[in-house]
């Protein structure tokens, strides 16, 4: 058996931590022989709700569940932290866009950056669920600068899966079916979903389509999806926002297939012409536990307009909070 590694996740006793910690303790996120202990972290008063999730994760008896820590202390839940993923952050409500959490939001993760950075290891692996998620993994990993940069990401993986099921049912495949699927940008209303490199069934999957439906019909569906969940449930996505944190991880620790790639918001090395240091969701490729960006995709007019618009998003919401950038 392998030695248990330590996986922080804040925001734990929140919807989504409902439906991640089960799955994480289950092996789905880092593998069937893979051990874990659970740091759980929230606010005060969410303690008792929290001790009821610790009390459902020990009745389900994980062979890989090795134990269990709950906490309101960045400082102890940060400890030794091999994974973080940072969930812990208000959801938006109706009308709002993501980017109007940022000053709810922003401070936690300034915090939680500075606790990363004295307590955990240093080649934890942090992803950034909380909105909104690319400028708060910005202020996470400019708080811990002892850390490589590149160990903290930004989750644009829900966006890729509901892409992947878009262009699926418009041609009549499944999800089996497509491949190379590439969000760019923002997880945001900016964000672009690009479908001039995606492949379905081995076909370019914007030669399957008409221009009117991509533009009119695909990438705004992809960006409102969020907005759609929460006017339907009267509340954010939740269940698949934590597949898709499960789908972020695996990837990154466990690898990617073959030639396919994922979308991570991930710090920009200045490819594809986007400023070095924003966080901004690229095709990656991961092996051995570090991801590389996928070079050399075509880029027309269409998408250059588009990836641009988006990284001037993020260098605003940047810009909205020089404050906490160290
Ligand atoms: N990136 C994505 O694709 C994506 C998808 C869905 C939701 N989200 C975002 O994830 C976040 C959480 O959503 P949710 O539905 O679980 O919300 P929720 O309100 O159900 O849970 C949030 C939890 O965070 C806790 N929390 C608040 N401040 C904290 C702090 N300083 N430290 C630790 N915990 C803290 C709260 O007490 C609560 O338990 C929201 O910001 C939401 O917008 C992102
Ligand atoms: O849209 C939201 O505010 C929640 C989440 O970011 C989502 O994309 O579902």
């Amino acid at each position: 058996m392998k030695q248990p590694v330590r996986v922080t996740v804040t925001g734990a006793a929140g919807q989504i931590g409902y439906a991640l910690l089960f799955r994480i303790a289950s092996g789905a996120m880092l593998g069937d022989d893979q051990p874990v202990i659970l740091q759980l972290l929230d606010i005060t008063p969410a303690l008792d709700a929290l001790q009821g999730v610790k009390m459902e994760l020990e009745d389900c008896a994980f062979p890989l569940l090795a134990d269990v820590v709950c906490t309101d202390d960045p400082n102890v839940g940060f400890k030794d932290s091999d994974y973080a993923l940072l969930v812990g952050a208000r959801p938006r409500g109706p009308g709002m866009e993501r980017k109007d959490l940022l000053e709810a939001n922003a401070a936690i993760f300034s915090v939680q950056g500075k606790a990363i950075d004295q307590h955990a290891s240093k080649d934890i692996k942090v992803l950034v669920v909380g909105n909104p998620a690319n400028t708060n993994a910005l202020i996470t990993q400019r708080n811990a600068p002892s850390i490589n940069p590149r160990n903290f990401t930004a989750m644009t993986r829900l966006d890729h899966n509901r892409a992947m099921t878009q262009i699926a049912q418009k041609t009549g495949k499944t999800v089996n079916d497509v491949t190379n699927m590439t969000i760019w940008g923002n997880h945001s209303a900016t964000q672009y979903p690009d479908l001039f490199n995606t492949k379905v069934d081995g076909k370019t999957a914007s030669d399957l389509v008409d221009q009117e439906w991509l533009e009119n019909d695909f990438i705004p569906t992809v960006q409102q999806r969020g907005a759609a969940i929460i006017k339907a449930r009267g509340a954010s996505s939740a269940a698949s926002a934590a597949n898709a944190a499960i789908d972020h991880v695996r990837s990154w620790a466990l690898g990617t297939e073959g030639d396919d790639w994922v979308s991570m918001g991930v710090y920009s090395d200045g490819s594809y012409g986007i400023e070095e240091g924003l966080i901004y969701s690229f095709p990656c490729r991961c092996n051995n536990g570090d991801w590389e960006i996928v070079q050399g995709l075509p880029v027309n007019d269409f998408s250059r307009g588009k990836m641009d618009a988006t990284a001037q998003e993020l260098a605003e919401e940047r810009d909205g909070v020089k404050h906490l950038l160290p």
